[in-house]
């Protein structure tokens, strides 16, 4: 099944077209063909070994496919050498991990602005405190991430997958290591994200209960995409489950 397509280059923030991804004689992702629009908030699920996280990496360059092309803000990263993939993905696209990826020395100040010190852009300090705060984290601005609890932890990697105000960002199973309480609190922001600044989130996880702060939610199965649920919710994510 395809997307009904956005119109070439400007509807869709993150464009794959037939876009396989093998291992020997392993099909991990088969001719996969979707479009997510900018400023959406989609979920992708599957079933252990449906090629989610094969999806998560051929579509925001962590990897290369072996077939089809990704496009990303109308950039084809196949036409990107590895330099150019590395610097398109450090300047244009946020990522947050279940386990929150933040460097042990740095505060969490330092951080959340680390993406643009390394694109050569220094954060201007009040844009930077306004960040901060924005994930109420300016009492905790100055402690490092060992000091903060997990919830913290994850509010402050989100801060920093959207302080360069990335094309979209890619989030991997981020409330996978939270109690329910902290996870809605980390999907909040994912939510606000979209609805007060326009950001374009691909959210991968096996929870229901997170797919359904989605706009929409796709489902892989054997590498391909078998299904997109609109506006969905938590009973309707589990029925559409319980089928695959
Ligand atoms: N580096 C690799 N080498 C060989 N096979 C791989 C590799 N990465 C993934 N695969 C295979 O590709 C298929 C899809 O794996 P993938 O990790 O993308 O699934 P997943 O849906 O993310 O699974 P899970 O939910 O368990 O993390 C599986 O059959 C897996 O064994």
């Amino acid at each position: 099944m395809t997307a009904p397509a956005p119109p070439a280059g400007d509807g869709a923030a993150v464009r794959l077209e037939r876009v396989s991804r093998t291992f020997g004689r392993v099909t991990a992702l088969d001719e996969v063909t979707w479009a997510f629009p900018r400023g959406g908030f989609t979920a992708v699920m599957g079933p252990s070994g449906s090629g989610k996280s094969t999806f998560l990496h051929c579509a925001s360059g962590l990897d290369r496919p072996s077939g089809g092309t990704v496009r990303i803000g109308g950039v084809e990263l196949g036409r990107l050498g590895e330099a150019g993939r590395t610097r398109f993905r450090r300047e244009r696209i946020g990522f947050v991990f279940q386990a929150f990826n933040l460097i042990p020395s740095m505060s969490v100040e330092e951080n959340i602005g680390l993406p643009l010190r390394l694109a050569g852009r220094p954060p201007d300090p009040r844009r930077l405190a306004e960040v901060v705060a924005r994930v109420g984290l300016t009492e905790r601005a100055g402690h490092r991430p060992s000091e903060l609890s997990g919830g913290q932890q994850q509010r402050a990697a989100i801060a920093r997958a959207l302080i360069t105000e990335p094309e979209v960002v890619f989030a991997d199973e981020p409330t996978g290591a939270l109690d329910p309480r902290t996870a809605r609190d980390v999907l909040r922001l994912l939510r606000e994200a979209v609805d007060a600044a326009g950001r374009t989130i691909v959210l991968v996880t096996h929870d229901p209960v997170a797919a359904a702060w989605a706009d929409s939610v796709v489902f892989l199965d054997r590498g391909r995409i078998v299904d997109e649920l609109v506006r969905p919710t938590v009973a309707g994510v589990l029925a559409r489950w319980e089928e695959l």
